[in-house]
Parts: C-alpha cells; structure tokens; sequence
C-alpha cells in the first residue's frame, strides 16, 4: 500500500528567494510579492492541488559580512526587501479552508510571550492550520537587529531554543484549561479557576501569564524545525512533529532521518513522532529534451553572485570565505548542517565554498518528465522522506505547473493525496489534534494549579 507523501509550497515574503535571478524571468511574478493578490491567488491554486501546506521561510536580516558589501542583496532582491510572513498568513487564512499555513520564526526576533500570542490568533483565524518552523537564525545582520552584537554561538542559540519552545509550551498547553471558555450570558465568560498563570522563571525570560487567547483548535501550532547540525537534529528530535531537510541525495537524507529518529527515540519519543520533509526544486518538460532546454534557460537567469552571497558562509568575525576555502577550514557559526551535508555528498576529494553555494542550487534540483519527477521523488520516499518542500524557481509558474503536471501523476501512483482529510491541520497531517503524550508539551496540561481565584472563596463572593 502505497503511503502518500505530503507537499509543501516552499515560499518566501520577497523577490529573490532560492533560486536567485530568476525574478528577472518575465514569467516571474515573485517581484510583485507586496500584492497580497498574488498570494491569494497562489494559496487557491495550491489548496486547488491539495497540497498540504504553504511553508514560508524568513530570515531578520542581511546574509554574509553584511557590515562589509552588502550592495548584493540590495541589488539582487535577495531576502530584502521583504516582508513579514506571519501578518501575511492572517490574510491567506481568510481566502483558504484547507491547506496549512507554515510560518518561520527564530527565537531572537520576538518574544515568546508575544509570539504565542500571534500564533494562537493565527490559529484561530486558520481554524486550525497554523504550523511552525523553529529556527535559532542565522545571520550577524539579523542578530543585531535585535540588539545583540552578533549571531549567538551555535550551541547556545539552541539552548536558548529550549527555553523559547518551553515557554511557548506552558501558554499554549497549560495555562487554559479545554473547560474554561463558558461565554455564559447570564454568568462568566471564563471560569477563573480554570486559567492559570504559568509563573515561567528562566535563563532568559520571566513571563507570569496568563495567555491571553483562549485555547485555539491546536493549542501548539505543528513544530516544524529547520537546522541539520547534530545540536540541530537534538533539538528536532526532542521537539519537532516535522524536520525541514534538504540533503544533497537520499543517501544522505537516509542517514540523517535514521540519526534524528534513533535520538528522538532516546528522547523519549517513537520514531514516527517525527517526519521529514526534503527540499527539492523540479524543471519539468513533457519529454526530457524540453526538460533540459528548459534547465538551460534557467541557468541562463542564475546569479551566481546571489548564490555565493546567500550560502554566505561567514568566519567568527563575520567575514564571507573566500570561495575557494576548503570546508575543512571553515569554522562558522552560522548553518553548519550545510557543510555537513556538502562534505558527505563530495568524498572523493575536500570539497570547497564554492561547491557549497554550487550545491544549494543544484543538488535539490529534479530535471525530467512528470514520470522521471515522480520516479525520483519515489525515491526518496525509499530514503525515508515523508514529504517534499517544494522550492520555486518563479511564482506563481513553478507550482501551476507541477499542480498540472506532476500532481496527477503522483496522485496515480498514491504518492500525492487527491482530498484533505477533515479537520485541523495536525489531524489532516497525523490523525489526532494535539500534540501526542510523548511530546514535552503534554506535560504542561493541568501543570499550573494555581487559579485565578479558588472556587470556594468565588462562590461565597457571588453570594
Ligand atoms: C533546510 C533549512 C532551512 C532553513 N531555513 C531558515 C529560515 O528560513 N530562516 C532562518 O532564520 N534560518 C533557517 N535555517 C537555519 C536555522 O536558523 C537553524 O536554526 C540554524 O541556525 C542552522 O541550523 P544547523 O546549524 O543546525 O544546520 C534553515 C536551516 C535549514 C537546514
């Protein structure tokens, strides 16, 4: 029985996302990214192909030694300008009914309290289709927006990650309880002895509580993660229900969903708590012939300077390496699951900068007819993957054409689902509408005693 695989619309709140130089296409329409329309119109086309979701990525600020030339990203549209995501979902929430809205969000641009309270709203408005993609970050620039002197140190920016989710965690799962909310006209509106103050006294953040918004169909929004270190596969291991990969093959790919699943196990989870969704770009031709030409007209449009600048993989002091810099070399500390990746997929000799940058444009690239796509895509699913990011090259082109092509072909082979199940976005992805009892979530349920007043002492007041 073949298991179908979920799809993503990889996408980001700007001109030049992934696949630099492509907005110059004239086919291209990402540079109208300001328009709420064409968003709209992407989510209907995507909801009308029963993708599972919309996962927007986002960053707070300027890759590489932004302090340095940072004429680059200004120049080529490359993540700035853009906009914020989150406030963007509000508006695909009311023109959608089914596919999920995924947003990103690291733990340094905002504050937890603050941010559960966004997520909730979202969730409300979405009727339950809000998911999360927790990243700790990865630029100087955008630590320093935020006041700090630079990008926190690898292992500590998941550190503080923990105590982010955790807080997150208690205002979500404990401070209602499912009973609460009585909106009884001739009574309360809530109950007071069923919201709870969560009292959190960390590292980092001190936050009394309550949360303000009224349990949403999720409570928790679906955890998706995106960071491949092995602080990066701890840290999904523990805590998320999806892990964003985009290993250069699927023996790669393998590799690391066996290692996060064997830590997610020792976390105390099962290993199908977790799913991976791979990174993957598609050039599709009704023969393969129209499939190269077509590659080759992309090629035609890449910015090599985009590339390099993005997969900027920048020293301590926030210099960009030379591209000729053996990996071995580098000591970074930005996103290392990149350089994992590269070192393991060149062996045959120290791989380089350059092969880095070289690879995160064309190691997740698919060239073929709709039935080579779906051929490789089978095997990926073989390495253990659960679903596919699907990575644009234009909007909304990329993904009208796989929906038309690609989709059907998929749907066939019960690779691609052709309905979405009911219910919340968790139930459509896993079957159940909370976070199961073996996430560290759970156990904020009921954790928080102390009521707003003790029933005792409301009732003999309402006497
Ligand atoms: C596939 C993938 C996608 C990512 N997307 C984002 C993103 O949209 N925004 C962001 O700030 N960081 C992103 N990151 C990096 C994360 O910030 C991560 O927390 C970390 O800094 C790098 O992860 P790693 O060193 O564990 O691989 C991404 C990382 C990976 C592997």
């Amino acid at each position: 029985m073949t298991t179908p695989l979920r799809f993503n619309a990889f996408v980001m709140n700007t001109a030049s996302h992934i696949h630099h130089g492509q907005w110059r296409r004239p086919d291209a329409r990402q540079h109208e990214f300001a328009d709420v329309r064409l968003w709209i119109e992407l989510a209907q086309l995507l909801e009308a192909a029963k993708f599972d979701a919309m996962f927007f990525a986002d960053v707070t600020g300027l890759y590489g030694d932004a302090d340095g030339d940072w004429s680059v990203y200004v120049r080529e549209g490359l993540q700035i300008p853009s906009n914020d995501p989150t406030v963007l979902l509000g508006a695909l929430a009311v023109s959608t009914s089914d596919i999920g809205l995924a947003l990103t969000s690291n733990v340094a641009q905002s504050h937890p309290f603050h941010f559960a309270r966004q997520v909730s709203t979202l969730d409300h408005l979405s009727r339950g289709r809000v998911a999360w993609n927790i990243v700790t970050g990865v630029q100087d620039n955008g630590a320093r927006n935020f006041g700090l002197d630079r990008l926190t140190d690898h292992a500590e920016r998941y550190r503080w990650a923990a105590e982010y989710v955790d807080v997150a965690y208690k205002l979500w799962e404990g401070s209602w309880e499912d009973d609460a909310l009585l909106q009884d006209k001739d009574g309360w509106f809530s109950d007071p002895t069923k919201v709870h103050k969560i009292h959190h006294v960390g590292e980092r953040y001190r936050v009394e509580g309550p949360h303000l918004p009224a349990p949403s169909p999720q409570r928790t929004p679906v955890l998706f993660q995106a960071g491949s270190s092995t602080s990066g596969r701890d840290f999904a291991a523990q805590h998320a229900e999806a892990t964003f990969i985009i290993a250069p093959n699927p023996d790669v790919a393998a590799a690391q969903i066996a290692d996060t699943r064997r830590r997610a196990v020792e976390a105390g989870r099962e290993p199908g708590d977790i799913t991976f969704y791979q990174g993957l770009s598609f050039v599709i031709g009704d023969t393969e012939e129209e499939a190269q030409a077509k590659a080759a007209e992309y090629e035609r449009f890449i910015s090599v300077d985009g590339y390099l600048a993005h997969s900027a993989v920048v020293d301590p002091d926030g210099r960009v390496y030379p591209p000729e810099t053996l990996l071995k070399d580098v000591e970074t500390n930005t996103a290392k699951g990149f350089l994992e990746w590269t070192r393991a997929a060149i062996t045959d000799r120290e791989p380089t900068v350059r092969d880095l940058a070289r690879m995160s444009s064309g190691s997740t690239r698919v060239v073929g007819t709709p039935e080579q796509i779906a051929d490789r895509i089978e095997e990926w699913q073989a390495a253990g993957v659960d679903g596919i990011n699907v990575i644009n090259w234009v909007i909304p082109g990329s993904f009208a054409e796989f929906a038309e092509k690609v989709t059907p072909v998929l749907q066939r082979r019960g690779l691609a689902q052709t309905e979405y199940a009911p219910g919340t976005l968790r139930e459509k992805l896993f079957g159940y509408p909370r976070l199961n009892e073996r996430h560290p979530a759970a156990a904020y349920r009921g954790a928080f005693d102390a009521p707003a007043a003790r029933a005792e002492e409301l009732t003999a007041a309402d006497a």
